[in-house]
């Protein structure tokens, strides 16, 4: 429990804190792996290789001491950070070593000014974080077991599939391996994916959106080969390139609170490149249930080459109240109905839109949301009708 001693203290270190700022938990990460290398299993080391998760480490660290005294404005960021780490399959116990390096990375980098007080209130602090997490993840861990098709732990899958979608996209259709049935999900849930690429030191674990609506039996995601280098793509071109139709991956449940919301309201889809496989999952839904609500879905992409599902959208026009458009960046075909050429400009088909009343769902490049989310309030769309979530580390914006 802690105590006010405790929670005055760590308020008064947060500026020692955001003076060393990122180095920290670079200086942890280093640290944690060289002392417990198989954490890098589970970690996304290209995350670590481009500086992302140790921003997003000193980000957190850094709203939980300041939010300390009042932790439900964090609520949303800790239900979202839990989700994440189910798909990485987090137990108790990883809590207790990310501790220890922290408390040692602290003592090592703030030297003496580091004292037996200071350590005790962020000792009792870390200890309070990480049994809210644990106890969210057991729950979320238990609950998944529990459901029809489900199940604890990575499990088995054989992709009985693979389709290529457009230029840069391929999906993949996976299939428990114990012939078992799958938990159904919230379009919008995504899946932990464990690999081992090959000639690769460690295991690595990505999140892939579901793609499709749920069917009880088989899972399909739909990946985009990311440019190879260094610190990207490791896992998208060894999906690509090397996993075939007959080959097994591990999935752990599907996870994930950015979903559809059921409302008798009409919805806006706005996604850009892949950030379009939730928002395939949300329509198809929307069609499995033969919605009758108005529905609008805007995409964006670079080029017609790499825009997935494209014929596929244009067929749900013929059971859903569906009105879509497309940009395309370039080579935008000119004289097509539903089509618009450059970025996304919402103002070119703001009449249609219902501005009023519609919730949007955004999903993207963040810079693409931003850029979506300014136009929206400009518009006058409120900002409690506007839902997005950010992939990858968590951020907000
Ligand atoms: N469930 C989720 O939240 C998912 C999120 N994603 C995210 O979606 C993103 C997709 O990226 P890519 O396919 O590589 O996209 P991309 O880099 O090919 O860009 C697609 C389009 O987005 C627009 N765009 C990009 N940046 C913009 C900016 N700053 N301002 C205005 N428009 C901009 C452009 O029209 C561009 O053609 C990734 O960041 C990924 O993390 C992807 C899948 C699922």
């Amino acid at each position: 429990m802690l105590s006010q001693t405790h929670i005055d203290t760590v308020k008064a270190t947060i500026p020692v804190l955001a003076s060393a700022g990122t180095a920290i938990t670079e200086h942890f990460y280093n640290r944690m792996f060289t002392h417990n290398p198989e954490l890098k299993d589970v970690f996304n080391m290209s995350h670590q290789a481009t500086g992302r998760q140790p921003a997003a480490l000193f980000n957190a660290i850094a709203a939980y001491a300041t939010h300390i005294d009042n932790l439900e404005v964090l609520t949303g960021a800790v239900m979202r950070i839990a989700h994440k780490h189910t798909s990485f399959n987090i137990q108790p116990d990883q809590y207790d070593i990310v501790g220890h390096h922290l408390i040692e990375t602290l003592r090592e980098l703030v030297g003496d000014a580091f004292t037996p007080e200071i350590e005790e209130a962020w000792v009792a602090a870390y200890q309070q974080l990480a049994d809210i997490f644990i106890q969210i993840e057991g729950d979320l861990y238990k609950a998944n077991a529990a459901k029809q098709g489900g199940w604890d732990d990575f499990r088995k899958f054989r992709v009985i599939k693979k389709q290529p979608e457009s230029e840069l996209v391929t999906s993949f259709v996976l299939e428990p391996v114990d012939g078992g049935a799958v938990i159904d999900y919230q379009p919008g849930q995504y899946l932990g994916i464990k690999v081992h690429p090959t000639n690769h030191e460690f295991d690595e674990i990505r999140q892939y959106s579901l793609s499709t609506a749920p069917n009880g039996k088989n899972y399909r995601i739909s990946v985009k080969r990311e440019l190879s280098d260094v610190k990207n793509g490791v896992v998208s071109n060894y999906l690509h390139e090397s996993v075939q139709e007959g080959d097994e991956v591990a999935l752990m449940p599907p996870a994930g609170d950015f979903c559809y919301q059921e409302r008798e309201r009409p919805v806006v889809l706005i996604s850009a490149g892949v950030g379009l496989t939730p928002m395939n999952a949300m329509l198809d839904t929307l069609a499995a249930q033969s919605s009758k609500n108005p529905i609008f879905y805007l995409h964006a992409c670079r080029n017609p080459q790499q825009h997935s599902f494209a014929k596929h959208v244009a067929s749900l026009a013929d059971t859903l109240a569906l009105t879509y458009y497309t940009w395309y960046e370039t080579d935008a075909p000119e004289n097509t109905d539903h089509v618009l050429a450059g970025q996304m400009q919402l103002a070119q088909v703001a009449e249609v839109l219902p501005l009023n009343d519609g919730d949007f769902y955004l999903c993207g490049p963040v810079g693409f949301m931003m850029f979506i989310k300014e136009q929206l309030l400009s518009l006058g769309v409120t900002e409690d009708r506007i839902h997005y979530e950010v992939f990858g580390p968590h951020q907000s914006f």
